[in-house]
């Protein structure tokens, strides 16, 4: 099988999508990228995740054009291109229609960080992006998807290793990593995350954000130097 070890990578992390309950039926898609090779695996279009084997995972350039492989690549497979062609330190993407990221998403809301559990993973709000115009729409919607995520960082200076995580107005969210499996991850803490803040702002609709200096505190205890993901 060519492009075995990107394969294979991506089929692991697709499968850990429904076992971890992030999707519904064919509701996402994940990807593992080959950076010399200069291509990435992604979850061929509609195939239910039962009956996916790392032979199906379809092969593609970072312009979305298929390298190898029979199926139809995702519908997303232009959003994944335009991010790894663009951000070059990632290997891995994740979308998903989660439901209480989605919902947040849908509500045009960023995700406010309320306690320690984002700060370990985030020293900002969840960002949102806006949801397309008109014209961005009728264009190449799926690598306008791309474009979109990418303006909202450049726009709020954010920074793509930091943040490893955006909600896409009116749509789902987009999670990235050094791969597809850190990837997964961080869309699993994203949705839990996005389910904390619903519920806290339920319980209490003034609930404060957390403190700065608790939000550096617990960032640079996961992060910074010495620490598991800061190596
Ligand atoms: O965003 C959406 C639908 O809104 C897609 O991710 C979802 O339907 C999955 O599509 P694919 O089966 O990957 O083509």
């Amino acid at each position: 099988m060519q492009f075995e070890e990107i394969r294979q990578k991506a089929y692991a992390a697709n499968m850990q999508l429904p076992q971890l309950g992030l999707v519904l039926f064919t509701f996402g898609n994940a990807s593992e990228a080959d950076r010399e090779k200069g291509v990435f695996a992604i979850k061929p279009s509609g195939v239910a995740y039962e009956e996916l084997t790392p032979e199906k995972m379809v092969v593609v350039d970072f312009d979305g054009n298929t390298v190898d492989g029979v199926l139809r690549p995702s519908s997303d497979t232009k959003t994944h291109a335009v991010l790894y062609k663009h951000w070059k330190a990632i290997g891995g993407i994740v979308h998903t229609h989660s439901t209480y990221a989605t919902a947040w998403a849908q509500s045009q809301k960023e995700i406010p960080i309320l306690g320690t559990t984002h700060a370990d993973y985030n020293i900002v709000n969840v960002p949102c992006a806006l949801p397309m115009d008109d014209e961005m729409i009728k264009g190449d919607y799926e690598a306008q998807t791309g474009f979109q995520i990418i303006h909202h960082f450049k726009q709020h200076g954010l920074d793509y290793n930091e943040v490893e995580m955006i909600l896409v107005g009116n749509h789902a969210p987009f999670t990235w990593g050094k791969n597809a499996s850190r990837a997964v991850h961080n869309s699993a803490v994203l949705e839990q995350v996005a389910k904390m803040a619903y519920i806290t702002l339920q319980i209490n609709p003034q609930a404060p954000q957390l403190k700065k200096a608790l939000i550096e505190k617990h960032y640079q205890r996961k992060h910074g130097p010495n620490s598991y993901y800061g190596q």
